[in-house]
């Protein structure tokens, strides 16, 4: 299986004020052709990514009883997700654990918090700590694919405030537990998918490869053939694996890796490419160890109540063209 890496675009985002015109246009410029990049210049230092995988280690190694009591709200996404392999066949064994943003009238985001830290209290260093810096870094990239499009630098980053009562954004952990190299029948930890947000902020762990990318995705794609976009937002037509290229997406040390999502790209009118990816399994035929593989996640989400209305782009141009 010889998968070429692509060449990701990295992208440094540090002294945006400074250098705004050189970050957006490369943000953009990624987010247009491939959607999955890197983000460096973050400020989240080694030790800060170091302790915020060490909490959801804690969390993952309590006993099945006590993690199934923060059973996943689906409207709220935030609790956790047990060890199934629902969604599709041929799938090693995953879990998740997501949290909200713990704003003042956020009341599920509180509820879950509060009764996540009498079991593990450095939740709450994650919640207000961790995942705050991804919104900083969630705003500063927004801001620059906003400029990018002509628009104001504030268009997308509005309702990405998490004091607002309905606040969005989640954060969190994906366990894929240790799996054997010889279960030949199981080639995949997640199976390819597109995320639904505005952008996923990927940390991956130093020498737990794994993740996929096929790059790039035609805008008529993410129309959903015309039903609701964001209902049954896995069940979009998508073309079978077979007849896409994957290319590997490895972990590169104290670079996010960011992928566009669904809803970006709705609001982009398509401009920005939310891409298919998945997550492989150990095989004899490649070199994934069989040890569990700890990815952290934040899904930038705006507030619910926000307006996603999109604007004039240089893709709009192709739309009448599909429909008739
Ligand atoms: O764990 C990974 O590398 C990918 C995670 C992912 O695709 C997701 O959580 O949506
Ligand atoms: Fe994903």
């Amino acid at each position: 299986m010889a998968l070429d890496q692509l060449q990701y675009e990295k992208v440094d985002i540090s002294d945006f004020d400074k250098r705004k015109e050189d970050i957006s246009r490369q943000l953009s410029h990624a987010a247009s052709t491939i959607g999955f990049f890197y983000v460096t210049g973050h400020g989240i230092s080694e030790e800060r990514l170091d302790r915020a995988f060490a909490i959801g280690k804690k969390w993952f190694d309590l006993a099945l009883e006590q993690k199934a009591e923060y059973k996943l709200d689906p409207v709220e996404y935030i609790g956790w997700k047990d060890q199934g392999v629902s969604r599709k066949t041929a799938r090693a064994p995953k879990e998740q654990i997501t949290f909200g943003h713990v704003a003042p009238d956020n009341q599920y985001a509180i509820a879950l918090e509060a009764k996540a830290k009498k079991v593990v209290p450095e939740i709450e260093e994650f919640t207000r700590g961790f995942m705050d810096d991804c919104l900083r870094i969630s705003q500063t990239i927004l801001r620059g694919l906003a400029i990018a499009l002509g628009q104001d630098e504030d268009f997308f980053v509005k309702g990405l405030d998490r004091n607002l009562p309905d606040a969005g954004g989640q954060g969190g952990w994906n366990n894929y537990l240790p799996f054997s190299s010889s279960s030949p029948e199981t080639k995949w930890r997640s199976p390819t998918h597109a995320d639904a947000e505005l952008f996923t902020l990927l940390f991956q762990q130093q020498g737990r490869p794994g993740l996929e990318v096929t790059p790039g995705r035609e805008f008529f794609n993410a129309s959903n053939n015309g039903k609701p976009f964001l209902k049954n937002w896995d069940k979009f037509t998508q073309p079978p694996d077979e007849v896409l290229t994957f290319h590997p997406m490895p972990p590169i040390k104290n670079a996010i890796t960011v992928n566009i999502g669904d809803l970006l790209m709705r609001w982009s009118d398509g401009e920005y490419l939310s891409t298919y990816h998945r997550v492989r399994a150990p095989a004899p035929d490649n070199n994934i160890p069989e040890t569990e593989r700890l990815s952290l996640v934040y899904f930038a989400n705006p507030a619910r109540s926000t307006v996603i209305q999109a604007s004039a782009c240089r893709r709009c141009v192709l739309v009448p063209v599909f429909l008739l």
